[in-house]
C-alpha cells in the first residue's frame, strides 16, 4: 500500500513520499521491520521519540510524531495528537473490519457486557468475537493480548484478523486507559455503551472529571456519526453521559429503571438467577436471567440494548437473555463446603464493584456472608480504604489478603486496607497475607448457610510480584485454589 494513499483517507497532509510503499505500522522501534510506519508517542516512562534514529535505522520508512520531534532519513508525519494521527493512518492499512463493531466502557461491567454481546450475537447465528480483559474471544476460543484494550496495532491488526476468519459482529472493551491513548480509533463503530463510574484508575487520572473526560471520547469521537450511545440510566453519572451523547448528535439508547428503550419494572431473585420484568417498545416481556445479582441484570440490559441497537432481533434478542452463559471469573460459583457453603470468585477490585458483589449474593445468605479480598500494588491507593469500608459494613466476616502487590510492600497494601475497616465490624476482621491461607481460613470457617466471596481476581491466572525487571507472576487461580480448599 503507498503511503500517499493511506495519509489521504486518513485526511492527513503529507509533504512527501506519497509513492513509498509501506507494509505494515509500529509503535515499538523492537517491532520495526523495512516498510513500517513508526508512531513515535511520549509515554509514562519513556519518550517513543527517543528511538526515532533506531527506527529509521531498522527500515522505517515514515513517522508520525509531534512537529518538535526530529526526524530524519524518513517522512516525518507531523500531528501535535500523534497517537490520533497514527491510529487514523493505521486503519486504512489493517482493512477490511468486521462490518458491525459496539465498544463499551465504564468502571465496572466491560467485560461482562462485551461477553453478553458476544454470546448473544453467536445465539442469532451470526460469527462474533470479543476483545478485552479475557482476550480475543473467538467462536474457536480466547487468545490474551495482555491488556484490556490492546495498543492500537495489535487492536487493529486483531480486527483485520477475525475479518479474514469470517467474523463479522465484534464487541470490545474500551478502558479510559485506552482511550486516553487512541488506542481503538478509526474503524466505524456503530454503537458504544457507558456502564457506570466510580473511583478507580486515579493513579492515572488526575480526578474524577479527567476520569470521566477520557471515558466520554468514547461518544465524542470514537463511535461513528449517526451511531448510538447505549447507556445504563440508573447511575450517578449517566445524565452527564447521556448529555455528551446528545451534543455529538448520537442516538439515544438507555437502559434502565430510570431507561427509555429498555426499562426494568421489577427484579426479583430465584434460587440461581432472577426474573426480570422490562418493558420494550410498549411491549412488556419477561426474563429469566439464568445469572445472579443485579450488576450481571445490568450488564445483560446494556448488552442486548448494543444488540437492538444495530439491528438486532427484540424477540430474539430477549430469548438469548434467558440463555446466557456465566461469564468466567465473575460471580463464578468455585466450589461448595464439606458443610454446604457454596464459594463465588468474583473480579471485584473496586469499592463500587465490592459493593455490587456483596449485594448480589446477600440475597442468597442465611448465615453469615465472608469475603476475602485486596487491592492491587501499583494502582489508585485510594480505592484501598475505600473497599476495606465497603467490606466491612456489608460483610459479616472479612478476610484481607494479597492481591497482585506488584512493586509495592504487600504489607503496606494491607494495612492501608485495613484502615478502612476499623468503622465496620471490630472483632471480624483477620489478616492473612498469603491468599491461599486467606482462603482456606474463610472455607474453614464457613458453615451452612454462609456464603463465601473471593474477591479481586475472578479470572486471573497468577499472583503478580515485584515490577520491571524484578517483575513474577507466581501461578495462582482462585477458583482452583477454592476447589482444592474445599477437598474437591
Ligand atoms: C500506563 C499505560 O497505560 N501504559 C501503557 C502504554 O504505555 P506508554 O504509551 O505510556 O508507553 P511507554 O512504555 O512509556 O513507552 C512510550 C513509547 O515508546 C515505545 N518504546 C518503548 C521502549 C522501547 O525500547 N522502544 C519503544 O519504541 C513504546 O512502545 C511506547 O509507544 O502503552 C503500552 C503499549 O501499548 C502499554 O504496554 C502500557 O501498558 C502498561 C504495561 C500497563 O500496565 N497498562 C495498564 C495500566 C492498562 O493499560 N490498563 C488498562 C485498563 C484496565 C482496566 O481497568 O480494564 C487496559 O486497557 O488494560
Ligand atoms: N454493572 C455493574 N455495576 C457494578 N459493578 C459491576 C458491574 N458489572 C460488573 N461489576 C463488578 O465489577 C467486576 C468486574 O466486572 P467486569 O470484568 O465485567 O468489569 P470491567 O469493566 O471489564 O473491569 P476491568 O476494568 O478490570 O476490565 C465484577 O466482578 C463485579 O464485581
Ligand atoms: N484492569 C485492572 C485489573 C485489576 C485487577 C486486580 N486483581 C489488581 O491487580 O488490582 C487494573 O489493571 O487495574
Ligand atoms: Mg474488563
Amino acid at each position: 500500500m503507498k503511503l500517499g494513499a493511506l495519509a489521504a483517507a486518513a485526511g492527513l497532509p503529507l509533504a512527501e513520499g506519497a509513492e513509498r510503499d509501506v507494509t505494515g505500522f509500529a509503535i515499538d522501534n523492537r517491532k520495526v521491520a523495512p516498510g513500517t510506519v513508526f508512531g513515535a508517542f511520549q509515554g509514562a516512562t519513556v519518550n517513543g521519540e527517543d528511538f526515532i534514529p533506531a527506527a529509521i535505522q531498522a527500515g522505517a520508512v515514515a513517522v508520525v510524531a509531534r512537529p518538535e520531534a526530529r526526524v530524519e532519513g524518513a517522512v516525518h508525519i507531523a500531528d501535535a495528537e500523534p497517537r490520533r494521527a497514527f491510529a487514523r493512518l493505521a486503519a486504512g492499512f489493517y482493512a477490511p473490519v468486521p462490518e458491525t463493531i459496539v465498544a463499551v466502557t465504564g468502571t465496572n461491567g466491560k467485560t461482562s457486557t462485551v461477553e453478553m454481546v458476544r454470546q448473544i450475537w453467536r445465539m442469532a447465528g451470526n460469527r462474533a468475537a470479543s476483545i478485552g480483559t479475557l482476550g480475543v474471544t473467538t467462536p474457536e476460543g480466547s487468545v490474551s493480548t495482555g491488556l484490556t484494550t490492546p495498543d492500537i496495532v495489535t487492536f487493529l491488526a486483531n480486527m483485520a484478523g477475525l475479518a479474514r476468519e469470517g467474523v463479522t459482529h465484534v464487541a470490545y472493551e474500551a478502558s479510559s486507559h485506552g482511550l486516553a491513548q487512541f488506542r481503538n480509533e478509526g474503524l466505524r463503530v456503530k454503537a458504544g455503551a457507558f456502564t457506570n463510574l466510580s473511583r478507580d484508575h486515579l493513579d492515572y487520572h488526575k480526578d474524577m472529571a479527567d476520569y470521566f473526560a477520557a471515558k466520554m471520547r468514547l461518544f465524542d469521537e470514537v463511535v461513528e456519526q449517526g451511531g448510538t450511545a447505549v447507556i445504563w440510566a440508573d447511575d450517578q453519572w449517566s445524565p452527564s453521559s447521556a448529555e455528551r451523547a446528545q451534543a455529538r448528535g448520537l442516538r439515544l439508547f438507555t437502559v434502565g429503571e430510570k431507561g427509555t428503550q429498555i426499562r426494568l419494572l421489577a427484579r426479583s431473585p430465584s434460587a440461581l438467577g432472577q426474573t426480570l420484568q422490562i418493558e420494550h417498545e410498549g411491549a412488556a416481556r419477561t426474563i429469566n436471567l439464568p445469572l445472579i445479582g443485579a450488576y450481571q441484570a445490568a450488564n445483560a440490559l446494556v448488552a442486548a440494548g448494543l444488540v437492538l441497537a444495530t439491528g438486532g432481533d427484540p424477540a430474539c434478542t430477549f430469548d438469548a437473555l434467558g440463555r446466557l452463559q456465566p461469564v468466567r471469573g465473575r460471580l463464578e460459583r468455585a466450589a461448595i463446603t464439606g458443610l454446604g457453603a457454596p464459594v463465588y470468585v468474583d473480579y471485584a477490585h473496586t469499592p463500587d464493584a465490592l459493593e455490587a458483589a456483596i449485594a448480589a449474593l446477600r440475597p442468597h445468605v442465611t448465615g453469615r456472608l465472608i469475603v476475602v479480598f485486596g487491592a492491587g500494588g501499583d494502582r489508585d491507593s485510594g480505592k484501598r480504604p475505600l473497599m476495606g469500608q465497603v467490606a466491612a459494613e456489608q460483610a459479616d466476616i472479612v478476610i484481607v489478603t494479597d492481591d497482585n502487590p506488584r512493586g509495592e510492600d504487600a504489607g503496606e497494601i494491607r494495612k492501608a486496607v485495613l484502615a478502612g475497616c476499623s468503622g465496620g465490624l471490630m472483632g471480624k476482621v483477620r489478616e492473612i497475607g498469603d491468599r491461599r491461607e486467606a482462603i482456606a481460613a474463610a472455607l474453614q470457617t464457613a458453615c451452612k448457610g454462609d456464603v463465601v466471596l473471593v474477591a479481586g481476581k475472578g479470572h486471573e491466572q497468577g499472583q503478580i510480584i515485584g515490577r520491571g525487571e524484578a517483575m513474577r507472576v507466581l501461578p495462582f487461580d482462585d477458583v482452583t485454589v477454592a476447589r482444592e480448599c474445599a477437598g474437591q
